[in-house]
């Protein structure tokens, strides 16, 4: 099988050579022409045989909706196009329309794996007709982990992006649970040694998992994590998937919860709990912690304040 391949960052250029080590030809395009085999996407699109099959792996937003339209305009009749990015799957249902208006196929693709998927495979969450991924199927086999596991047609188009999403949801809640737990131990004067007792969980426990296989490896190369800022951004997936939820009315106390505390995290000061200890002081007289104080340990607080 030939295929193009839009994007060759960090995803995009380790699933070219999974792809070409799986026996695919990839030709691939980024705007970065060291690492690109061709100079145009029109030249991505002339060097593949017909049915030409294009997986774009750029950035979620604007950046995937103009390489999705651009290309739009250069394929035709019985192409199809991957979106293997992290898109929103209202989206793809927009972008299916429009291809369909030239007889042009579309799949989302939701792509699992990070850095790691080079060596061990990307987890693959497809959407779209039986027809197109037929065309894209030898691709999935490539990129997808050894195994029985790691590939499913989730549905019609919009379905692997939606699952992707719902597997980003359900990453927040659980690493937001790991780092609850590590907060605890490490502050406890209890434990001689936090990251021996993740370690030891890696194996028998109800909660071993990679994530916690990662949290291992990150505690073992910076034990009390001193590196790190405790500051972390999001690409949206767990907010569509509290949108989601909250369209459905699906209760979703802990990815809610989670994805807030990612909000809270780049916050040098709460807004929120400042009106909280002013409305205290209001109603209880009780006292407030001025604002120089900041960073004083908790415990230290005064046990009498007035009730
Ligand atoms: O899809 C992923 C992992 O499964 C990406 O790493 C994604 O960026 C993670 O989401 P966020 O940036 O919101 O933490």
């Amino acid at each position: 099988m030939d295929i193009g391949l839009v994007g060759l960052g960090k995803m995009g250029g380790n699933m070219r050579t999974r792809m070409r080590n799986g026996g695919i030809t990839v030709v691939g395009y980024d705007r970065n022409p060291d690492i690109s085999d061709v100079g145009s996407l029109s030249e991505l699109v002339e060097q593949l045989p017909s049915p030409k099959v294009v997986w774009v792996m750029v950035p979620a937003g604007d950046i995937t909706r103009s390489t999705v339209e651009e290309l739009i305009e250069l394929l035709g009749e019985g192409d199809v196009i991957v979106d293997g990015g992290n898109s929103r799957w209202t989206d793809d249902e927009k972008h299916a329309a429009l291809a369909a208006e030239k007889g042009i196929g579309y799949v989302d693709c939701g792509v699992s794996g990070g850095v790691w998927g080079l060596d061990n495979g990307y987890a693959l969450m497809a959407g779209g007709t039986a027809d197109d991924i037929a065309k894209v199927q030898p691709a999935f086999d490539a990129l997808k982990p050894e195994g029985e596991s790691g590939f499913v047609h989730a549905g019609r188009v919009g379905a692997g992006h939606f699952s992707k999403m719902v597997h980003n949801g359900i990453e927040y809640a659980m690493m937001q649970a790991y780092a609850e737990g590590y907060e605890l131990l490490e502050k406890v004067d209890m434990v001689d040694n936090v990251t021996a007792v993740f370690d030891s969980w890696r194996e028998g426990t109800v909660v071993r998992s990679w994530l916690l296989d990662l949290l291992v490896i990150a505690l073992e190369d910076d034990p009390g994590l001193s590196k790190v800022r405790g500051y972390a951004e999001d690409s949206g997936e767990g907010r569509w998937t509290v949108e989601a939820a909250i369209d459905n009315a699906v209760p979703m106390h802990t990815i809610a919860a989670s994805l807030f505390a990612r909000f809270t995290s780049r916050q040098d000061e709460s807004p929120a709990m400042q009106a909280v200890a002013a409305m205290r002081q209001q109603f209880g007289g009780h006292a407030v912690r001025a604002a120089e104080e900041k960073g004083i340990d908790a415990a230290a607080a005064d046990p009498s304040d007035p009730v």
